[in-house]
């Protein structure tokens, strides 16, 4: 039985696309004047397993460097996998080869970042979008051809005159439109957009977002999206996986993640998160974490998070916690003391929480307040 098999979600059951079982990637650190000596390894992706249905979108969310790209990359197999299982519809991704490779690769596309690093400033926009149809020998009938581009330009809101123009001449949100429109002109099942909108002014981050809600109910797409912003993935997931240094420490559906984070790495999180309602910001707890992310090249012992946990217990040092269902709604969480936590029966060891109290009879300031420790902790 695979692991989120043993422990999955609910919907498990339901069609998926994509299995990732157990996924490892790790990079060897070389050394030597050669740099033919490995003396460690980058653990970049260490054990990850989830499932995303066909039609949803799974939003995988995260700091900088815990691994989200490497998970993405290595579905597509643009970075090979160390162990582990990839599944697309069924077929095995990893013992794919050759032709079978190429074909399966029109089948997932990705949409970068920053659309202008990632689009060849020489190309106009039509060669652009031929590129990836001569990859796989569709660019043959030019009639043919012209059609799919002017569609596929429709499609993202561009005008049929943008396949003459070279991408400078466009602004960061058309652009962004490109990049899509080049993802999509393969017709693709899945699309794995890595911090689709980051690089973009935040009045056009919301046009962007839209536009692959409504290319996914056009065209029945499947998207991972990875951000570090748990804003941007809230609006568009239907699924939420949280990952830390290498591995998935919770997954939710996006509606429940955010009414309970069970992980105090997710409660960090969201805590940094601005909600509008001023009476709601100002009562709400804040989690400040402790210290950096540990070096992927060096991760602690056990549970990777207890270094900056202020829940952490000698059982987190010995023990790496599995992602496990936490109740029959499906939350998945790997922590072992998720419902000590929740409950409040926990106590924050050395907290060091910024906290506004409801019935605070201070100044404005107090949420510069450290507190020490802090056992009524309510759900955020
Ligand atoms: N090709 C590589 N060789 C060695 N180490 C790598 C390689 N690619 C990524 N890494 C390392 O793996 C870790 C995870 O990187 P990754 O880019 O996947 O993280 P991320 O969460 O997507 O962060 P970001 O949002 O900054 O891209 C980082 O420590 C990174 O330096």
């Amino acid at each position: 039985m695979t692991a989120a098999g043993a422990a999955g979600p609910a919907h498990v059951e339901e069609s998926s696309l994509v299995e990732i079982d157990d996924l490892k990637v790790h990079f060897p650190i070389k050394s030597g004047l050669l740099f033919d000596r490995t003396v460690g390894h980058v653990y970049a992706v260490d054990g990850v397993s989830l499932r995303i249905k066909r039609g949803e979108t799974y939003g995988l969310v995260g700091e900088s460097g815990c691994g989200k790209s490497t998970l993405g990359r290595g579905l597509l197999r643009l970075v090979e996998p160390t162990s582990g299982g990839i599944t697309f519809d069924g077929t095995d991704v990893r013992s794919l080869k050759g032709e079978q490779m190429r074909l399966f690769r029109r089948r997932i596309q990705m949409v970068f970042q920053d659309p202008m690093s990632s689009l060849d400033p020489r190309q106009s926009v039509e060669s652009l979008l031929v590129e990836g149809l001569k990859a796989h020998g569709l660019h043959k009938d030019k009639a043919e051809v012209q059609k799919r581009l002017k569609s596929t330009l429709d499609s993202v809101g561009l005008p049929a005159s943008a396949l003459h123009k070279y991408p400078h001449e466009f602004s960061g949100g058309q652009r962004q439109r490109i990049g899509i429109a080049r993802a999509l002109v393969l017709g693709p099942e899945l699309i794995v957009a890595d911090e689709p909108v980051s690089a973009l002014d935040v009045s056009i981050q919301a046009q962007v977002v839209n536009l692959l809600g409504d290319l996914q109910d056009s065209l029945g797409l499947t998207y991972l999206v990875i951000a570090h912003d748990l804003a941007v993935v809230r609006h568009i997931s239907d699924t939420i996986g949280v990952m830390y240094l290498g591995s998935l420490v919770e997954e939710a559906d996006g509606d429940q993640l955010y009414e309970r984070p069970l992980h105090p790495y997710t409660r960090a999180l969201l805590s940094a998160v601005p909600i509008p309602d001023p009476q709601v910001e100002d009562r709400r707890e804040r989690i400040l974490l402790a210290g950096d992310l540990p070096s992927p090249a060096d991760p602690p012992s056990g549970c990777r998070f207890r270094t900056r946990c202020p829940w952490s217990r000698s059982r987190c040092t010995e023990e790496r916690p599995e992602l496990r269902v936490f109740d029959n709604s499906g939350q998945r969480v790997a922590c072992h003391f998720a419902e000590e936590i929740l409950s409040g029966e926990l106590t924050m060891h050395e907290v060091r929480a910024e906290l506004v109290r409801p019935d605070a009879d201070r100044a404005p300031d107090v949420g510069a307040e450290l507190i020490q420790t802090r056992t009524d902790l309510p759900a955020p």
